[in-house]
């Protein structure tokens, strides 16, 4: 990605920058009395420079940061920043158990910042209300385990993925020498890109539109930001992402102006519904589009990152890279127990953007008998990194371990949150995760090109792939 001025995003600091804005932005609130409480959440110290030092060592290294404090103070504890708080949920059970008991903890605040960040459609609480409600009914069903076969989505992502690879492998074997040497990053993405779009939206999905995906997925920390809406940050990514949402305009242009009876060739019936459910919600096109947006980033870019991050540990131990490669080739289907047990260590050691809710007013609830005090305002985070390197549930959790998972009855990670919002696309994760995989054991030779660093890095609360790769690879065709 060009680096400029404006691209204030890759700077290191951006996030204590974003952070201060945010203070600035919220002086006001610090001056109002805030409501007295029952402090049974930790609270921890301010720091040298109060509501900045904490937040900033947050945003830096989130799994450090709650891995140290959940050491000194427990399962979950708060931090202060101006005007707000941030409470920290770290086991499995708290956010649920937490939606359970209180109503008013809820996702919309997270929803509507989604949805500007991805889409830079400010006015969205039509459509993140619609998507919350009906599509989110339709998707538990579609993407459920029965749904994904009746449908054929596996079939048609796994056709769309053959066909890229198709491409590459021409491409490679017209090389010179053979090979081709890229990202590690962008070889994940632009591949998965290719057949998660073709199994959602069919063949006529706009696929050259890749480049500004993937300047959107590495520069959401700015579009998160206080600093979002100036004029002049960001210039490039907001025309990027303004390509995008314009790119599925002419998508879906034809049918959205055909009345009932018109078809797109090969979209899924879960986008279709949807599409259906957009326009009796009379949704104008562009929030269609929009909305289209925020569906394809939830389908891909977790998947991404989980799938780099195996990829990259699989690069790094050459013994793995073989036992997972005879695997691949020793069986036809991609129900590999290695390859299953390497995946879930994956998704146990790598990153997701961490479910985040609002209290809406004070709220006092109890979870294991103990009782937890939320202020009106506060936001709460959880993040499975306490749960997922805890030494009492994985033995050396710090290492990635392929194997850790053939044992059956270790406990599975939980990187698909939980409660009202748990992940409806897990089983679809899984299987495209271990298609892309199988499909590179048994088709192509990766090598890494130099020393590389194997860090699965955050912007903020959020893995950035794209944007701080370092791997890089040479690709040619399996030997
Ligand atoms: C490794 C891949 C994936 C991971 C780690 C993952 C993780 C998550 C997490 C943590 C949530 C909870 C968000 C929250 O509570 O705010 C979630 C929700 C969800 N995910 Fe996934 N996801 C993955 C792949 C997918 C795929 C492939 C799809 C669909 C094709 C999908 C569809 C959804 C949906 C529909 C929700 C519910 C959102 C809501 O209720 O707001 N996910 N996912």
């Amino acid at each position: 990605m060009q680096s400029s001025f404006y691209d204030i995003s890759s700077s290191p600091h951006f996030s204590a920058i974003a952070i201060l804005c945010a203070a600035i932005c919220t002086f006001p609130a610090i001056l109002k009395p805030s409501a007295t409480h029952d402090p049974s959440i930790p609270t921890i110290s301010h720091g040298t420079i109060p509501w900045v030092t904490r937040s900033v060592e947050l945003m830096q290294d989130p799994r450090k940061f709650v891995l140290k404090y959940k050491n000194q103070f427990g399962t979950s504890f708060q931090l202060s920043t101006w005007g707000s708080k941030i409470a920290i949920v770290t086991e499995p059970g708290m956010l649920a158990a937490l939606e359970h008991q209180c109503k008013d903890l809820n996702s919309s605040r997270a929803r509507v910042d989604a949805f500007r960040a991805l889409t830079g459609i400010h006015d969205c609480y039509r459509m993140t209300h619609l998507m919350g409600t009906k599509v989110m009914a339709v998707s538990t069903k579609m993407l459920s385990p029965s749904g994904i076969v009746k449908h054929g989505t596996m079939t048609s992502f796994d056709e769309m993925l053959t066909r890229s690879f198709d491409d590459l492998s021409t491409s490679l074997s017209k090389a010179p020498n053979g090979t081709t040497s890229l990202m590690l990053g962008e070889f994940v993405n632009f591949h998965l890109f290719q057949g998660s779009m073709n199994s959602l939206f069919g063949p006529t999905f706009p696929f050259e539109c890749y480049p500004d995906y993937a300047i959107l997925s590495s520069s959401l920390q700015i579009f998160f930001s206080p600093m979002a809406n100036w004029p002049f940050v960001a210039r490039s990514q907001k025309a990027s992402r303004r390509r995008m949402v314009e790119a599925l305009m002419r998508y879906l242009d034809d049918w959205w102006n055909s009345g009932r009876c018109g078809h797109i060739d090969g979209i899924s019936p879960l986008v279709h519904q949807a599409l259906v459910m957009f326009k009796e919600d009379n949704l104008t096109l562009e929030e269609a589009a929009g909305s289209l947006l925020i569906s394809l980033w939830g389908a891909l870019f977790n998947v991404a990152a989980m799938t780099y991050w195996l990829t990259a540990h699989m690069l790094q131990d050459q013994d793995l890279y073989q036992r997972l490669r005879e695997e691949a080739l020793s069986t036809t289907g991609y129900n590999n127990p290695l390859l299953e047990s390497a995946m879930q260590e994956a998704l146990r050691t790598g990153a997701v953007p961490p479910p985040t809710r609002t209290v809406a007013c004070d709220s006092e609830i109890s979870v294991d008998g103990k009782s937890y005090f939320f202020q009106k305002g506060a936001t709460v985070i959880s993040e499975s990194s306490g749960y997922h390197f805890n030494p009492e549930v994985y033995l050396d959790p710090e290492t990635f371990k392929a194997d850790r998972f053939v044992d059956e009855t270790a406990p599975k990670p939980k990187p698909w949150g939980e409660g009202y919002h748990f992940c409806r696309g897990m089983h679809l994760a899984k299987l495209q995760i271990k298609s892309y995989m199988t499909m590179v054991l048994r088709r192509f030779d990766l090598k890494v090109v130099g020393k590389q660093q194997f860090v699965l890095q955050r912007a903020g609360l959020i893995p950035d792939v794209l944007g701080s790769d370092t791997i890089r690879i040479e690709v040619s065709l399996r030997s």
